[in-house]
């Protein structure tokens, strides 16, 4: 498939501006150990993603990974602090942004065929029907699903779902990818095919992608950019790493060996 092809007409490469962001709850009082008190899953996160960029935020279990992306994605509200997508405040979900999430399963619908699953939500926004077929072939192909079109989830492998959830939001041409462990419940081999072609994609429709791992290796195969976050509570972006490697990046190389031991001692200090 022609690059042109899946590159939007006019495509826009939206930044995210993130600037002093907290997110805090409390204790509920009698509940337990509960007494009142107010705890901060993140505190003081600051970031700019910029339009067009593979950022990976990489972190411990628990750390906030899954609340950073949630409130990008408009689905949990800050508690204090600024977040904006392309120059305008995130106060609730938006067309500008699509989550890929670990289970494909619950996000596709077990009574549709992968083709009609693509086409959900163009045919929510009235798409018209010839046009709707020509959107999902492409995408169908460019995830590597040519032929499996007529097929139904249950008939599909689990990769193969993963594909079709991303051929599904890719469809709806979204500006921004929010990934939140996509390939986390995959198998070693499946996952490392996902991986390089989540790259090849994101080359050919040059989205913003955000992804949540907290894999040392699968970050460093697929991120422009590392940002590492501190443990929680009160977790924040404690360093950002560059990546200048070129793509496809080989974890058998000495440079990405090289990137991997930094983070790694990261980690370990
Ligand atoms: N609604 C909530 N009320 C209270 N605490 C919450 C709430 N949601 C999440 N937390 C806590 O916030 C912390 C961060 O959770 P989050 O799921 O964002 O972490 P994560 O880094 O994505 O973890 P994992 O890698 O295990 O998925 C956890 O300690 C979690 O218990």
């Amino acid at each position: 498939m022609s690059l042109a092809s899946v590159k939007p007409v006019a495509s826009k490469k939206h930044t995210i501006t993130i600037e002093g962001l907290n997110k805090s709850y409390h204790d509920h009082p009698g509940s337990g150990s509960g007494n009142g008190d107010i705890h901060y899953i993140i505190k003081d996160v600051d970031l700019v993603i910029k339009g067009g960029e593979f950022f990976v935020l990489l972190g411990p279990s628990g750390c906030g990974k899954s609340t950073l992306l949630n409130m990008i994605a408009g689905f949990i509200s800050k508690t204090s602090g600024n977040l904006r997508v392309g120059g305008s405040d995130i106060d609730k979900p938006g067309r500008d942004r699509a989550v890929v999430f670990q289970q494909a399963d619950s996000s596709l619908f077990p009574w549709l065929t992968v083709r009609q699953n693509v086409e959900f939500g163009l045919k929510m926004k009235k798409v018209p029907k010839r046009d709707r077929r020509v959107v999902s072939e492409q995408y169908i192909d460019l995830v590597g699903l040519t032929g499996h079109g007529d097929k139904l989830p249950r008939e599909l492998s689990g990769g193969m779902k993963q594909r079709v959830q991303l051929a599904r939001v890719l469809a709806n041409d979204p500006e921004i990818l929010l990934m939140d462990e996509p390939f986390g419940a995959l198998d070693a081999m499946t996952r490392r095919t996902m991986q390089k072609e989540l790259v090849r994609i994101w080359r050919q429709t040059d989205k913003t992608i955000v992804f949540v791992t907290h894999d040392i290796q699968e970050a460093i195969l697929l991120g422009g950019r590392i940002g590492i976050m501190s443990p929680g509570p009160s977790s924040k972006i404690s360093h950002i790493y560059d990546i200048p490697l070129t793509y496809p990046r080989e974890v058998s190389a000495a440079e990405f060996y090289e990137y991997h031991s930094r983070i790694q001692a990261h980690f370990d200090e």
